[in-house]
């Protein structure tokens, strides 16, 4: 599917793309850079803002891939002391864009005297490096790397914000925010739960900074989400830059070599075709040990297969989200006593981190467990495999909300009032997907989504379509 490199020509300009942190930002985005320099003939350059001045073990592993016109350089790290404990991750990443400033500046200029920059691109928190854009007279775009619906929500922030003072949730049940299904208040993009705290001060402060962006690509395409693309494609919101629906752009990991291939890419190969399930929670999602035993016994129950990334358990919910590959160790002390060796052979559990792409892409996976990044959703569609939503953090309600019943793709277990899933809720989801007679119905609904999703991302297909009109405005300014 990815067009391959031509040989050396002139480069069409120099991009420089600047994730903020989370692997559900750069990933993505090393998408992007791919189709810009393929098909596009721009060169480009990452410019990472980090909290720690060093790659993670897991950024390391996606940069070392990448082809030779598309470089990287990380910042040095920006100063956090002064934080209280408990600051918003939202608010973490911002601050860690706009304290590495002037960093930022000057890998700007050290890029600009060897190249004719053409454009910045920032991802959804990255706004604050749009007033060092104009510094060197580039254009500056968006790329949204969660959904249509959301980016939805973001356009309409200032104007719901404007003048009310109840919660968003109230004004929205009033006001249609289109291709946006219902959602409760519980459901809502987490830091707009609750207008007094500082995260929802900082999207919208966010959100009201797109208007200076002169474009933005969101990564989603029509047939996933339909109402919201069209509206967001179609109706130009007062103010607000134009849209491009550029998705779905996701990892699509070519099969490792079999000597280099993962403990867990061997073990799949030896199961049934569609029979295991994938658990996972996205590059920072953890669970509490309470909760981690409850779904260990649940999946016990099941007796379904299924491969599981297992983390140290932890109280809040992303505590792993700046520290990917922090567990070095493989030990599951944690788990249920006799839980592993109960399911040795039907199981397999692995620490941190797995080959996720590759994993979904397996025949042997036919369901997954996940935290509904959008990433991971994405690349659950582009392999047809049908989910249970498992909602931590962010927006990642609102995704299982339209998984569940506006696409109807995913199974959605029943929460708690004390917010914990409990195992026989665990067992019924694992048996439902697996083995139900929904997993039919969802799996066709998947086959039709892997379809167009192709389509979209083909030769004279809508989303390589918008990003051709990217580039040329960026060749012709
Ligand atoms: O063991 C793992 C875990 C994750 N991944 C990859 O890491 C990415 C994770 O992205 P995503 O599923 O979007 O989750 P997060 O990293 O949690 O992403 C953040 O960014 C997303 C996009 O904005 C949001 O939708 C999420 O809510 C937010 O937490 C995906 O490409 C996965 O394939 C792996 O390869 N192996």
């Amino acid at each position: 599917m990815e067009p391959q490199p031509q040989p050396a020509q002139e480069s069409a300009g120099h991009v420089v793309i600047l994730p903020t942190p989370g692997m559900g930002h750069l990933i993505p985005l090393i998408e992007l850079a791919k189709k810009l320099v393929h098909s596009h003939r721009f060169t480009v350059t990452f410019i990472i803002p980090t909290k720690r001045g060093s790659p993670t073990k897991v950024q390391e592993l996606v940069l070392a891939s990448l082809p030779p016109s598309i470089s990287y350089v990380f910042l040095p790290p920006a100063s956090f002391e002064d934080l209280p404990e408990g600051t918003r991750i939202e608010t973490i990443i911002s601050l860690i864009v706009s304290r590495s400033l002037q960093a930022f500046r000057e890998a700007m200029a050290a890029i600009a005297r060897n190249h004719r920059l053409v454009s910045l691109v920032v991802d959804l928190f990255g706004t604050e490096a749009f007033q060092v854009a104009r510094e060197f007279n580039v254009s500056r775009y968006i790329f949204f790397s969660s959904n249509a619906s959301l980016l939805s929500v973001f356009f309409q922030m200032s104007a719901l914000d404007r003048g009310v003072s109840c919660e968003y949730m109230d004004l929205l049940k009033k006001v249609k925010i289109p291709g946006c299904i219902p959602f409760l208040n519980e459901e809502l993009l987490a830091p707009l739960q609750s207008r007094g705290n500082e995260g929802c001060r900082g999207i919208l402060y966010h959100a009201k900074r797109y208007t200076s962006a002169e474009g933005v690509m969101v990564n989603s395409f029509e047939a996933l989400e339909g109402e919201a693309v069209r509206d967001l494609r179609e109706k130009r919101r007062e103010g607000m830059p134009p849209v491009y629906v550029v998705g779905p752009l996701v990892k699509m990991d070519q099969p490792a070599a079999a000597a280099e291939r993962e403990e867990c890419l061997k073990w799949l190969d030896k199961q049934p075709r569609g029979s295991v399930l994938y658990v996972s929670f996205g590059s920072g999602g953890t669970l509490s040990s309470e909760q981690i035993t409850e779904l260990a016994l649940g999946l016990e129950m099941s007796e379904q297969r299924f491969l599981w990334v297992v983390r140290r358990p932890s109280e809040k919910a992303e505590s792993f989200y700046f520290k990917v590959h922090g567990q070095d160790d493989a030990f599951f002390d944690f788990l249920p006593e006799g839980f592993l060796e109960r399911t040795k052979g039907r199981g397999f559990v692995l620490p941190s981190w797995a080959p996720q792409a590759q994993v979904l892409a397996h025949e042997g996976t036919g369901g997954f467990l996940t935290h509904c990044g959008w990433n991971s959703i994405l690349e659950s569609v582009v392999n047809g495999v049908p989910m249970i939503t498992w909602p931590l953090y962010a927006e990642q309600s609102m995704n299982a909300v339209l998984l569940a019943e506006g696409i109807q793709v995913a199974l959605r277990p029943k929460v708690t009032e004390d917010r914990m899933i409990d195992r026989k809720e665990v067992a019924a989801a694992a048996k439902g997907l697996m083995e139900g007679e929904e997993w039919k119905n969802m799996r066709h609904r998947m086959r039709g989504l892997k379809e167009a999703a192709y389509e979209a991302v083909s030769e004279g297909g809508a989303s390589t379509t918008a990003i051709a009109e990217v580039a040329l405005k960026w060749n012709t300014q």
